[in-house]
């Protein structure tokens, strides 16, 4: 589309004014590849962003928590075939330990609940139902060619300890109440959502029975058919057809299993498997929970949905751009057997999470032209001293003035010409100038000029008065 190719242009003429250094830029000063700087001005849109991930967890009463990036890398080892876990950047630290930077956050989060669970009794000691979110940056040992980014960061939110889709619909309207309060309608983006639960009994009719371990390598027959139907859009039926056969799965059933996968609605797959299963009544009761939170315009029923992790046990959702130009903006779903799978029988705790990237929203946002337009740093003064000898003069000034909770930009040396200081206060953003000039300190006054109204009287203001007078806010 035009868009990537203005971008490409962007990069080009970027690479281009890089280049024409007169020597050679050494390698290590750029970022490693994959990997992004944030410069001031992106930082401001990213803390923007996260922290409308922030509110919108707050709203539903989610509180954050944080890990290390570092994990043990068997924290990852599900032998289902996912890209997540083939892509690990792992490697063997100084003391010959197995770590790698984690790709995903929710087996920390798994492992840090467990952190506080009796594994011979299953007694969490920290209070059920808990909600707990992160923005962690997730990592991915790319193949360059790919050109792919190798770091990312996710806005996680998990529910620990509800087997209710009350679970799900909490989510839900949170992921809506965030696109919601960004400006993003349901006419933008959708939710398509699944039942993996479903899919299970699908599946089972086709001999892919649930806990059925593939002989090959132990991974779990189940988890490993949901990860080749995840790649369905990507490689089409027949490769997926394929890929079912190395598991075990017949010619005519991964026709039939296709063939579900489908059906236009919960109805027509309730046909296909018997309209009494539970599974079907709980997908039934997420969509009319969803007329009371006001979000079923967001949501819809996609049977194809089964998302590439392998961890998903129950209703699985994907977040769309209606348009259909962008990648998946997040995904989520319940995984009601990861703290078991670590932690033991005992550990048969309910779980419900969804992950939403940085990069997809941010490319949405741009499209949607629903980016903030920050103008300037927005100090509220700057103050600069007219000559050398009233530097302690502005300094005085600046801290009382900083005492007030004014923000104020205090310039490092006086400039030969008042242009400069106008210069430098317009690069700061600043909002007024204080000047600190020797005839009206004489008189114990500073003058401060409007740089946003550029009004030509200046205010001349008492300096040892005290100085909230100085900080009126507007
Ligand atoms: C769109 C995008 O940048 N995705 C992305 C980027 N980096 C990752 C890093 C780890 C895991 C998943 C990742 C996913």
């Amino acid at each position: 589309s035009e868009k990537k190719i203005e971008k490409e242009l962007d990069r080009l003429v970027e690479v281009g004014n890089s280049a024409s250094d007169e020597i050679a830029r050494p390698t290590y000063l750029d970022p490693p590849s994959g990997t992004r700087d944030f410069y001031p001005q992106d930082m401001r849109v990213r803390s923007w962003l996260f922290d409308k991930f922030r509110e919108s967890a707050s709203h539903f009463g989610f509180q954050e928590y944080d890990a290390p990036v570092l994990e043990n890398v068997q924290l990852y080892e599900r032998k289902a075939g996912e890209e997540i876990v083939d892509q690990m950047y792992n490697f063997v630290d100084k003391e010959g330990y197995h770590v790698t930077l984690r790709p995903e956050m929710t087996p920390t989060l798994a492992r840090m609940v467990l952190q506080k669970t009796n594994l011979q009794t299953g007694e969490v000691r920290v209070p059920l139902p808990l909600k707990w979110f992160s923005i962690p940056q997730c990592w991915r040992f790319e193949t360059t060619q790919r050109g792919r980014k190798r770091e990312h960061y996710q806005w996680n939110m998990d529910i620990v300890g509800v087997n209710h889709v009350h679970a799900e619909l909490e989510l839900l309207a949170a992921a809506c109440f965030f696109f919601r309060k960004l400006g993003i309608g349901p006419e933008v983006v959708g939710i398509k959502v699944n039942s993996r639960a479903v899919l299970e009994v699908v599946l089972a009719k086709h001999g892919v029975e649930k806990g059925k371990k593939n002989e090959a390598d132990g991974g779990d027959l189940f988890a490993m058919a949901c990860i080749i139907i995840d790649k369905l859009d990507k490689i089409g039926g027949d490769e997926v057809t394929k890929l079912l056969a190395n598991i075990g799965v017949s010619t005519d059933s991964a026709a039939e299993i296709l063939k579900a996968l489908e059906a236009p609605s919960v109805e027509e797959l309730a046909n296909l498997i018997g309209t009494d299963c539970e599974a079907i009544h709980e997908v039934k009761r997420l969509f009319e929970l969803a007329e009371e939170y006001g979000i079923s315009d967001y949501l819809v029923f996609d049977a194809s949905v089964v998302r590439g992790l392998a961890y998903y046990t129950g209703i699985v959702w994907e977040a769309f751009d209606r348009r259909g130009e962008l990648r998946a903006i997040m995904g989520g779903g319940r995984y009601d057997r990861l703290l078991e799978l670590y932690g033991g029988e005992k550990c048969q705790i309910p779980c419900v999470g969804f992950g939403f990237g940085d990069c997809v929203i941010m490319e949405l946002l741009k499209d949607c032209d629903k980016l903030p337009k920050f103008t300037g740093s927005g100090v509220d003064y700057v103050v600069c001293a007219f000559s050398p000898d009233l530097y302690g003069k502005a300094a005085n000034i600046s801290m009382k003035l900083r005492m007030t909770g004014a923000t104020v930009d205090l310039m490092p040396t006086p400039k030969k010409k008042v242009a400069a200081s106008f210069k430098h206060a317009d690069l700061a953003g600043a909002r007024r100038m204080v000047f600190v000039a020797p005839d009206e300190i004489a008189k114990g006054v500073v003058r401060i000029k409007d740089l946003r109204t550029k009004t030509k009287n200046d205010e001349a203001i008492q300096v040892d008065c005290p100085l909230d007078a100085l900080h009126t806010v507007d």
